[in-house]
Order: structure tokens, then C-alpha cells, then sequence
């Protein structure tokens, strides 16, 4: 079943698009991650899923509602980034309780326990904490509410190393418990590729692909040869990347649609891309890199 449905999706802000026709469905159940470099379109998306912002054009549907206004959908729904807004007046310990009363599934003991795990005090006000801190709390708050949708905007902003970590194995073991429909987005997919079953590929506002992780991960394959050999290769194949490797030999990273050992035979060496760099390479602008520039 799909949770979301969009159809020819946008949102312009002053007539430049943020989100530009977009097209996609998101199914049930599912880790999904939402992957694009900055100013891609990713936050107005989710936000419009959560009925926070109005498209301006389009079809959406979020648990069969149009979610602008909806009850439905933000009874159902969460989106926790690192702006969340909690009342000053209330202590953490007043949110949690607060958090119990609005959000039907809201597990309190799992509330508490990575409470007491991430050393917070039931005092303390959610507006004097650090910046990770904030994060944890909001991850805390997000994943307490158990909500069939889910969305972690940039969830890891500010957290250390060991609480990224602590976070990644806590969502996954909850929504193996609980599953559910989770959608994290990020431009680090290399940190968290392990939690996701798709994702979805955005650039300036637009879908660039959107797949299973397993298939994102054998998408392309990087063929390393000389000059001659690889580009004669190429000239009917999807190049995502090509640059000298050494003096006379090429390396070049292509869609993977033929079988790696017809390449092989020819005397090229194949190796993996990983899923994280797929992307880079998706979305990587034709400007050149910034030594071009300076
Ligand atoms: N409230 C707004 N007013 C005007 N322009 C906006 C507004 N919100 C977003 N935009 C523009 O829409 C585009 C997409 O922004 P968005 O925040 O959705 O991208 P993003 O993929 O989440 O980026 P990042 O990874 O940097 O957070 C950007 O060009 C941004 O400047």
C-alpha cells in the first residue's frame, strides 16, 4: 500500500520552483531515504507531506487526504528536524507527558528509557540545551510517538559521532519492532544506507531516481583501462564519470546495464560505487568542482 502519492507535485516560492512536477510514490512500512545536495527540495517536500506548507500546483495525497489541514494526517504524522519548537514554559518531563497525551501509539517506557540513556533531566527546558542535545531530544520525542508516518528532517545535525551512531541501531530496532513508514532525509546516505529499502533521488526539485537500496547499490560500476579500450567502450553507454587515471589509462564510471565481464575480457579492471557516491555522481553539476573556480 502507499502511503503518499504525488502527481506532477510543486512548490514555488516568488515563481522559482522548490519542487518542481514531482512524481512519486512512497509505500507503507518502509524506511525511505530522501537524498539530495542542498537547496534540492528535499525539506519543502517532506513539509508539504506533513501539511506544514501549501503546494502551489499538483496532486498529493497522504494516507488518502490532502494533507494541508488535515486532522488525519497530522494526528498520524511527525516531523522532527533540528527547528522543532516546544513551549518554554514546559520542562522535558512536561513535553514527554504532553507528547503521551497527543499522540495515540506514544510509548512512554521507550520515552524514558533513552531519556535516562542520553543522560537528559526531567527539568531541564528544551530551549537551554546544546545543539546535539536538542537533536537527541527531538529523536527521543519523534520515535516515542510511534506515528505511521515518521519524517526526519536532517536528523543527526549536531550529534556526535557515538550519538549518530546510538541513534541509526535505536531507529532501526524500533521500526523492526514497530514498523512503520520513515522517511530520513540527508545528503549522507553513505552514514545511514544500511537502515533504507528505497530511495528517492531529488535534484533542483525534481526526482533523479527513486529505487530500492539493493538495486541503488549495483546501479553503476567504475571500469578502469587504457584510453583506447574504455573509450571504445563507452560510446553507447550511460558515462556518469570519466577522468585519467594515470598517463594513457582511463577510468570511468558507468551505468551498470551489461554484463561486467564482457568489460573484464577486454582488459578492464571493474570495481563497485558505492550507493552514496551513485549519487554524488547523479547530481553533480557540469560547472566543474571548485578548483575550477578559485
Ligand atoms: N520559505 C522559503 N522562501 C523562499 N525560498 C525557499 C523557502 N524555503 C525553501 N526555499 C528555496 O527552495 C529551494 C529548496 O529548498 P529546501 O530547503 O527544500 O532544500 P533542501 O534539499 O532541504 O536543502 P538543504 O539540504 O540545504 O536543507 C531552495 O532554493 C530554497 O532557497
Amino acid at each position: 500500500m502507499n502511503v503518499i502519492e504525488a502527481t506532477d507535485l510543486t512548490k514555488t516560492y516568488k515563481g522559482v520552483p522548490a519542487v518542481d512536477g514531482l512524481t512519486v510514490t512512497i509505500k507503507s512500512d518502509a524506511i525511505t531515504g530522501i537524498i539530495g545536495r542542498n537547496g534540492a527540495g528535499k525539506t519543502t517536500l517532506l513539509k508539504m507531506l506533513v501539511g506544514f506548507i501549501k503546494e502551489t500546483s499538483g496532486e498529493m495525497n497522504v494516507f488518502s487526504e490532502h494533507p494541508f489541514n488535515s486532522l488525519h494526517v497530522s494526528a498520524n504524522s511527525i516531523f522532527i528536524d533540528d527547528h522543532m519548537l516546544f513551549p518554554d514554559a514546559l520542562t522535558l518531563g512536561e513535553l514527554l507527558k504532553e507528547g503521551e497525551r497527543f499522540y495515540t501509539n506514544w510509548d512512554m517506557t521507550f520515552a524514558k528509557t533513552l531519556f535516562d540513556y542520553f543522560s537528559f533531566h526531567p527539568d531541564q527546558h528544551h530551549n537551554q540545551l546544546s545543539k546535539g542535545k536538542k537533536t537527541t531530544f527531538n529523536m527521543i520525542f519523534g520515535l516515542a510517538t510511534r506515528s505511521e508516518l515518521t519524517i526526519f528532517d536532517e536528523p543527526t545535525t549536531g550529534m556526535d559521532a557515538a550519538v549518530r551512531n546510538d541513534f541509526y541501531r535505536v531507529l532501526l530496532k524500533d521500526y523492526l519492532a514497530h514498523p512503520r513508514t520513515i522517511l530520513i532525509s540527508s545528503h549522507h546516505l553513505d552514514e545511514f544506507d544500511h537502515l533504507l529499502e528505497d530511495v528517492l533521488l531529488m535534484d533542483e526539485g525534481q526526482q533523479v531516481l527513486h529505487m530500492p537500496m539493493d538495486d541503488l547499490k549495483e546501479y553503476a560500476v567504475s571500469l578502469t583501462g587504457p584510453d583506447a579500450v574504455v573509450g571504445q567502450w563507452l560510446y553507447d553507454k550511460t558515462v556518469l564519470a570519466k577522468k585519467q587515471s594515470a598517463p594513457g589509462m582511463m577510468q570511468a564510471v558507468v551505468k551498470q546495464d551489461f554484463a561486467i565481464e564482457q568489460a573484464e575480457r577486454l582488459g578492464m579492471k571493474a570495481t563497485p560505487v558505492a550507493a552514496s557516491d551513485v549519487c554524488i555522481y547523479l547530481t553533480a553539476k557540469t560547472k566543474g568542482g571548485i578548483d575550477d573556480v578559485l
